[in-house]
């Protein structure tokens, strides 16, 4: 555990999930840094300039380090075969009031112009989900003495992590919220779904580095029992979102609020890749209509008008609500140190 506290420079070994799409505001990645966590910007979807921008704001809040969350994964899938899919996406468009068929092919993948940010900024921590950065850029980031976090859901992942360079491991157990980390999902399309402490046990086994271990744990009790196996830290998702800091929106927040441990499954329905979610209306019909959804990135534009609209309508039925299998032990809104500090100090 020491080890890790000087690896990354924090106080407590507690990680704050870089989660891409608007809610890892420079308030909580700042907020967890100063109470003595890492904090973590979800870059995942963001262009270059907004990276910069992000990173210059957390700075005026923290002199804290704090990581990046970058996707080591291709992000420029296109399909031919969309057709089907929009047409039964119509119909909540229609009810949404919003334009028909409004999907257009769109890279997210900015990867070297924020690799470029990164060195410019002099950020010190990196961590990847979805896979193993190339090695051109592995070599850029450790020219530049920046830590390199990736995220593994087998040990097979893992041990290209260690092959390839990485640091440390983050170990996603089959309870965490969001996406499955799981590089080749062509070959495991439900995602590999190793329970965490199977995982831990398996990476701590057969790896060399230091083993964070992430997925549905919401208690200092729980954060205890994985470092008491031999785990270096733990990073935390779900109950971040519930921080007052984070840029969760509201139809979200009391969705979180209200579900149960029981009410979250695996699905592809938003974007194409398996990701653990509270259930909701959209994930029961699409799952009920059979139509086989298109792959990651290309299904994720193509619900992102819909979502938008559920976020803006304060209507869950609509959202990507992303969350672990502890999401029933949620029952506040708590600030990010209140949070760190419940890992730290129990
Ligand atoms: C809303 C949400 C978004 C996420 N986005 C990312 C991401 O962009 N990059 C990443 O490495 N992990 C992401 N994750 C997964 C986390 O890294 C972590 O594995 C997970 O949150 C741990 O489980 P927990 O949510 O039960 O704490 C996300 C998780 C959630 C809940």
């Amino acid at each position: 555990m020491s080890q890790l506290l000087k690896l990354l420079d924090i106080k407590y070994p507690i990680i704050q999930a870089g989660m891409a799409g608007g809610i890892t505001t420079p308030g909580l990645v700042a907020a967890t840094a100063e109470a003595g966590g890492l904090g973590t910007i979800g870059a995942g979807y963001m262009d270059a300039a907004a990276l910069r921008n992000d990173i210059i704001e957390t700075r005026d809040l923290t002199d804290r380090p704090f990581a990046v969350n970058l996707f080591a994964a291709d992000l420029n899938a296109s399909s031919s075969n969309v057709q089907e899919m929009q047409k039964f996406l119509n119909k909540y468009r229609k009810e949404l009031g919003l334009q028909l068929g409004s999907y257009t092919v769109k890279a997210y993948d900015y990867l070297e112009e924020k690799v470029s940010v990164i060195l410019e900024e002099k950020i010190s921590i990196v961590s990847t989900a979805f896979g193993v950065l190339p090695a051109k850029i592995i070599g850029q980031l450790k020219s530049g003495k920046v830590v390199l976090i990736g995220m593994a859901t087998s040990l097979d992942e893992a041990l290209q992590l260690e092959e390839a360079g990485y640091d440390v491991i983050v170990a996603q157990g089959s309870e965490a919220g969001g996406h499955r980390g799981t590089f080749d999902v062509k070959k495991y399309p439900d995602g590999c779904n190793i329970g965490l402490h199977v995982l831990v046990e398996e990476l701590l086994e057969n790896t060399r580095l230091p083993i964070i271990a992430a997925g549905g744990i919401y208690s200092k009790k729980q954060a205890d029992a994985l470092m008491a196996m031999g785990a270096s830290g733990v990073q935390i998702g779900t109950r971040f979102l519930l921080a007052r800091e984070a840029g969760t929106n509201q139809a979200y927040r009391e969705a979180l609020l209200r579900a149960r441990g029981e009410d979250t499954k695996l699905t592809k329905v938003f974007s194409g890749r398996p990701a653990r979610a509270i259930r909701n209306r959209f994930i029961d019909e699409v799952d009920a209509s059979r139509l086989e959804t298109l792959p990651f990135p290309v299904q994720n534009q193509m619900t992102k008008d819909i979502r938008a609209a559920g976020k803006e309508k304060v209507n869950a039925d609509f959202l990507s609500l992303w969350a672990g299998q502890g999401v029933g032990s949620l029952n506040k809104e708590e600030t990010a140190e209140e949070i760190v500090r419940s890992f730290a100090e129990g």
